[in-house]
């Protein structure tokens, strides 16, 4: 009685406890997909050693008492043959009870639904999406049927002993005797994975993956048998460098190193796409080293993700939670800063809005930029086929072009387009974008290369998919003048064109907004219909009589400049918003109804000629009303607008295919 469940809990005996549906599912994929590359779990394990020894020597700082006992921040290895085990053993942070559930029992990490979605029913992942999630402690599994963690937190006294098969579930009790500070993590081999004992085989895996982990890594040699003592006692050989990345000189530093220190601080497998590594000096001393990923991370578009650039003091992780220190169209970048100023204890608070970060941020966001820029400007000289001599392009290994990078991270660099004033001309100059001229992409630069003589503005139109874009009757004026648009597809398009006026002195003009002013362009080829337009009266007659039809539905009925083939389209007002934007507003319930439609209709059309002629009689007006209606219906079908009576949409059309086929 007045136990609490903590106490309960806290029993000597053993609790036994499941894992989450989801840890249960992740595990069971990790170990079905990774059997050739399965050697990461120690990349994996010593990542999170050397993470806790980072969190240790931050806490310390302000509670030195907690390094009691052992100062020394290492991570030791020790196979041993004759158990059949290997022990990744570090003096960092530990973890108590409730860590032990919270880390080790459920899977915290924001997008564990979306993996698990991708990976699907057959409960197989390429390691590429492995990757992306980042497959962390279950990796063990791989290689171990059985996983036991003992640990004791720093500042604690008691010891916990983990244990689990990874299949089930795990249990966890607390240990009687006396547990150094740290966590050490037994792996009780399978049977095909004893490899892993050979001291050669574990020295190959350090050095390839965690020879830029900054904590030393120490291995120690098999134990002989008894009977024949060693004749030197070695101690344990230490593998890494044990010095921090960068901190070193950039030449002495492998493109492997780099590599295997961003999957270490990214949790990615990719390769990066591009990286900057630098060291400033002067008032406010500090150095970067950023990476900007070649594979989209699988939750780009969490509201929730944030940028993963961690911040040092005097090579102490300070924090990883310093949402100010890049903005948030820079979300995908990585990588660490390290400052020579900052006091050690300085706080997360009085970071994230001071002066020291707005700085530093405006100098890490122009570096990744120009950093892009480069590698915009590599992919552009190759594909001129134009040798570049001296450029960097050796430093880094090319796999991914910069064309193929924008289309999975251009929608996200575009926010800084109405987000980011300081870096616009730069990030307009970074961005590509399909257009009529052809099926690539093109930059803003070669697109008013392009324009036609007379022609003043940048012409776009958008909507959901430029595939359908390509074929709109909006632009078939453009199209027959050969002037060039350019086809949004992405959302946050409508978002920066409302704020971003103009590109080199030209303006961005919608094509499906107001007025589309072509008529200054000059005309490549003459127009052969123009003798059977007709006549100007006809046709005033009948866009009143169409207004009078249609009454409320439209804001206004007008002759279109901008139509050669079809009959009608929509337009939105000149100083309205565009119509995509507001379809888009309205499916986000933050506009009540779309604002009214101005129906364009095309004089040169067999159809509207025939309209005309049928406006003159009077006694036909009826008529006349139900053909505006089928017109503007089937213009809102083309804009991709909702009809707001099917049935009757239907009904009049096939009353008109009945009277035609009669005919
Ligand atoms: N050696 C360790 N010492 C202290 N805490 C640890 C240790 N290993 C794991 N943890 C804790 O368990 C958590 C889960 O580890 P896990 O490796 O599964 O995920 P992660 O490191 O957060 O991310 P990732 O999946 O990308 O590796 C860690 O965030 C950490 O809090």
């Amino acid at each position: 009685m007045g136990e609490t469940m903590e106490n309960v809990n806290e029993a000597p005996a053993a609790s036994t406890q499941p894992f989450t549906a989801e840890v249960g599912r992740v595990l069971e994929i990790v170990i079905n997909s990774l059997y050739k590359e399965r050697e990461i779990f120690l990349r994996e394990l010593i990542s999170n050693a050397s993470d806790a020894c980072d969190k240790l020597r931050y806490e310390a700082i302000a509670e030195p008492s907690l390094l009691a006992g052992d100062a020394e921040l290492k991570i030791t290895i020790a196979p041993d043959a004759k158990a059949g085990t290997i022990a990744i053993t570090d003096t960092g942070i530990g973890m108590d009870r409730q860590d032990l559930i919270d880390n080790l029992g459920t899977i915290a990490r924001s997008g564990t639904a979306r993996f698990l979605e991708a990976a699907g029913q057959a409960g197989k992942a390429d390691l590429r999406l492995i990757g992306q999630f980042g497959v962390g402690f279950y990796a063990a599994f791989m290689v171990a049927d059985k996983v036991s963690v003992t640990t004791r937190k720093a500042g604690t006294t008691t010891g916990h002993l983990w244990e689990s098969d990874g299949k089930t579930g795990y249990t966890i009790s607390p240990l009687e005797t006396e547990v150094p500070r740290g966590t050490r993590i037994v792996l009780h081999l399978k049977e095909d994975a004893k490899e892993f004992l050979d001291s050669w085989k574990i020295r190959g895996i350090i050095r390839t993956y965690s020879d830029h982990i900054a904590v030393p890594i120490l291995l120690e040699e098999q134990k002989e048998s008894k009977e024949e003592p060693s004749e030197t006692e070695k101690g344990p050989e230490q593998i890494n460098e044990g010095s921090a990345l960068w901190t070193r000189p950039r030449s002495e530093i492998s493109e492997e190193q780099y590599r295997e220190f961003y999957h270490h601080v990214a949790h990615s497998f990719d390769e990066p796409f591009a990286r900057v590594h630098f060291t400033a000096e002067g008032t406010l001393a500090y150095t970067g080293l950023l990476f900007v990923p070649s594979q989209k991370p699988f939750d780009l578009y969490d509201p929730k993700r944030r940028h993963g650039v961690k911040l040092y003091v005097k090579r102490v992780f300070i924090t990883d939670d310093l949402a100010e220190l890049l903005p948030r169209y820079l979300r995908f970048v990585s990588g660490i800063v390290d400052s020579e100023d900052l006091q050690l204890n300085v706080s997360r608070e009085t970071l994230q809005h001071g002066p020291v970060v707005t700085r530093m941020r405006k100098v890490l966001t122009k570096r990744v930029i120009d950093e892009l820029g480069k590698k915009a400007a590599l992919t552009a000289s190759e594909n001129a086929a134009t040798p570049t001599e001296g450029e960097e392009k050796a430093e880094q290994t090319e796999t991914v072009s910069y064309e193929s990078w924008w289309t999975d991270f251009g929608a996200i660099l575009k926010e800084g387009l109405y987000e980011d004033q300081e870096n616009r001309k730069k990030l307009l100059e970074l961005a590509r974008f399909k257009s009529t001229h052809g099926s690539g992409l093109t930059t803003l630069e070669q697109y008013v290369q392009r324009m036609k003589e007379g022609q003043e503005s940048i012409f776009y139109i958008s909507g959901e998919s430029a595939e359908a874009l390509r074929t709109h009757p909006q632009l078939e004026e453009a199209n027959a003048k050969g002037v060039e648009v350019l086809l949004m597809d992405d959302p946050v398009d409508e978002f920066w064109l409302g704020e971003v006026n103009e590109y080199e002195g030209k303006s961005f003009k919608s094509l499906t907004k107001g007025e589309a002013d072509l008529s200054k362009v000059a005309e490549s080829e003459p127009e052969k219909k123009e003798e059977e337009a007709t006549p100007g009266e006809d046709l005033d007659r009948l866009v009143a009589r169409l207004k009078l039809g249609l009454g409320e539905a439209v804001k206004d009925v007008r002759i279109s400049k901008r139509l050669r083939d079809s009959a009608v389209c929509l337009v939105a007002e000149e100083h309205g918003l565009d119509m995509r934007l507001e379809r888009l507003l309205k499916q986000h319930r933050e506009l009540g109804a779309l604002g009214g439609r101005i129906l364009e209709i095309n004089p040169r059309h067999d159809l509207v000629r025939r309209m005309a002629e049928l406006a003159k009689d009077e006694a036909r007006q009826a008529e006349l009303d139900e053909l505006g209606k089928l017109l503007l219906d089937q213009a809102r079908i083309i804009e991709g607008e909702p009809i707001p009576d099917v049935g009757a949409f239907s009904r009049r059309m096939s009353t008109y295919l009945a009277r035609g086929l009669a005919a």
